[in-house]
């Protein structure tokens, strides 16, 4: 599945036309799945239907026939001068003998959901004067809305802020990158052809048909040696062991991971734990003997970081750098001597590592990561929300993961997963989209039971159940096609 432009979706659209496709069973797919959508969420509350003089106005359009077919009661407000389909689309409504006043009129009453049909994929800038003010008074006014297609407004300033979006077609780039306006985000299918969606261009969404071929097969015949080694290397010895405790999250994460053994290069007076870990402790940054197949290196390691990194280069293993590993002369070692690497950084690290403040990485994360790729010659896991995966010039966009998830040692976890990804044989990419889609998703399920509050400890347990979920195809996306 493919993350999708606007304008990349506005091209599918025309090309599907020009393959002879009647554009007007587009909308009306768009506009009847829509309405499943909102009777499966709102039941039989009356809506307030408010469309724009464009497609997305016309799929407000038909939603409102078809929720009167249904016996749901609607208000219709419409712009006017309708063309094309959208003017059929009202044709089909008024032949109902449903009244559609003018936008300007529309008014908002207790118990009634909006319909958010005002602007999609055809938004040019930001709204200005009358349809500010509208999409203002729609936030206002505090009642339900599910948005057809876009918020709209989004992806500028002001947008509706939407308590569920129905995405038309495929994901675009604001469902993910401003989700916090879509509210619960479904997919609906609307009959494109499906070559037109093929665009290998374009960055993908990280989904569960996509990565459950990845995950590591394990064998009968499996021993620990046999399906991935790992070697933690990490902690700083001043300041008391300050930051004693994120090795032994990657330690923990690796192994729920799946990893068969967890080395755990640390200080000395590091504590013993996982008590199912060898343990290896240094009075500095060293690379004792290992048998390992990969390694997470720099989690804790304060100004001991760039150390850890340089040493662990030493055993040409495929490496997950994180933290305080991630200098621009550490990457450039990794990419010099050929060694496979995954930084991990989250948007202040990524700055450092660009020379750009956190505010920019943050804002174009997409950019933000491919840069980094391109830069490094190295995998790149952006953490944010959304988290991105870079290499070369692939893209992946993660779409699980919540909230909850930011708290102390979540990340020390990711680090330690990857790695047992990467010692069971995935490759760079496959182990970071996989390993940042199921630490997502261990997020997702524990946020589902307990709410804010996790411990990062707690998103290790939970590893094994996403990762079961994933591996007998079970998982219960934010988003489903319909
Ligand atoms: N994905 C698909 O294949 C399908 C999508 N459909 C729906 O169509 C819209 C896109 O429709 P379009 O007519 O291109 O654009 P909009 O309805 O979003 O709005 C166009 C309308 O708005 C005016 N406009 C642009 N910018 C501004 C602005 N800043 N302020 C005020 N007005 C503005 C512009 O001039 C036009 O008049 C897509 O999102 C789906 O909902 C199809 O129904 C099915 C196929
Ligand atoms: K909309």
């Amino acid at each position: 599945m493919r993350l999708f432009t606007p304008e990349a979706m506005r091209e599918a659209d025309r090309k599907a036309v020009e393959r002879g496709y009647p554009s007007l069973l587009l909308m009306e797919w768009a506009g009847m799945k829509a309405a499943r959508v909102y009777l499966e969420l709102f039941g039989k509350a009356p809506a307030l239907v408010l469309a724009g003089k464009g497609n997305n106005g016309g799929d407000g359009l038909v939603l409102a026939r078809h929720l009167l077919l249904e016996g749901v009661g609607v208000r219709v407000y419409a712009a006017g001068g309708q063309t094309g389909d959208a003017l059929l689309a009202l044709q089909a409504l008024l032949a109902h003998g449903v009244e559609v006043g003018p936008l300007e009129e529309a008014s908002f009453r207790e118990g009634e959901v909006v319909v958010d049909a005002l602007f999609g994929t055809g938004l040019k800038g930001p709204l200005t004067d009358f349809y500010a003010e509208l999409v203002e008074r729609v936030n206002r006014a505090g009642l339900p809305v599910l948005a057809l297609d876009l918020p709209s407004g989004l992806p500028f300033s002001p947008h509706v802020r939407a308590t569920a979006t129905v995405a038309f077609a495929a994901l675009k780039t604001p469902h993910l990158l401003q989700r916090e306006a879509c509210g619960k985000l479904y997919l609906a299918e609307i009959g494109l052809p499906k070559p037109l969606l093929e665009r290998e261009d374009l960055p993908e969404v990280a989904s569960p048909e996509a990565l459950r071929p990845l995950l590591p097969k394990r064998p009968l015949t499996a021993h620990k040696g046999s399906v991935g080694r790992v070697g933690v290397l990490g902690g700083y010895k001043g300041e008391g062991l300050r930051y004693a405790g994120a090795p032994l999250l990657a330690a923990l994460g690796a192994y729920r991971m799946g990893a068969g053994l967890v080395h755990l290069v640390a200080p000395e007076g590091t504590p013993l734990e996982p008590l199912e870990a060898v343990f290896h402790p240094v009075p500095s940054p060293t690379l004792p003997p290992l048998k390992a197949e990969a390694l997470a290196v720099g989690m804790g390691g304060g100004p001991w970081g760039r150390a850890w990194a340089l040493k662990a280069l030493e055993a040409r293993l495929p490496t997950v750098l994180d933290a305080d590993a991630l200098h621009p002369e550490v990457a450039e070692a990794y990419r010099k001597a050929g060694v496979p690497a995954v930084l991990t950084p989250h948007a202040g690290e990524a700055g450092r590592l660009l020379g750009a403040s956190p505010e920019e990485v943050a804002k174009d994360p997409l950019t933000a990561a491919r840069a980094l790729a391109e830069r490094t010659g190295l995998a790149v896991v952006l953490k944010g929300n959304p988290t991105v995966v870079a290499e070369g010039e692939r893209l992946s966009v993660n779409p699980t993961g919540n909230p909850a998830l930011a708290t102390g040692g979540t990340g020390d976890v990711l680090s330690g997963a990857i790695a047992a990804l990467l010692a069971a044989g995935l490759r760079p990419f496959d182990a970071a989209r996989l390993g940042v889609y199921l630490h997502g998703l261990a997020g997702d399920l524990l946020a589902e039971e307990k709410g804010v509050g996790l411990l990062a400890r707690e998103v290790a347990e939970a590893l094994p159940r996403a990762r079961r979920l994933l591996q007998e195809g079970r998982v219960s996306p934010a988003f489903f096609p319909r």
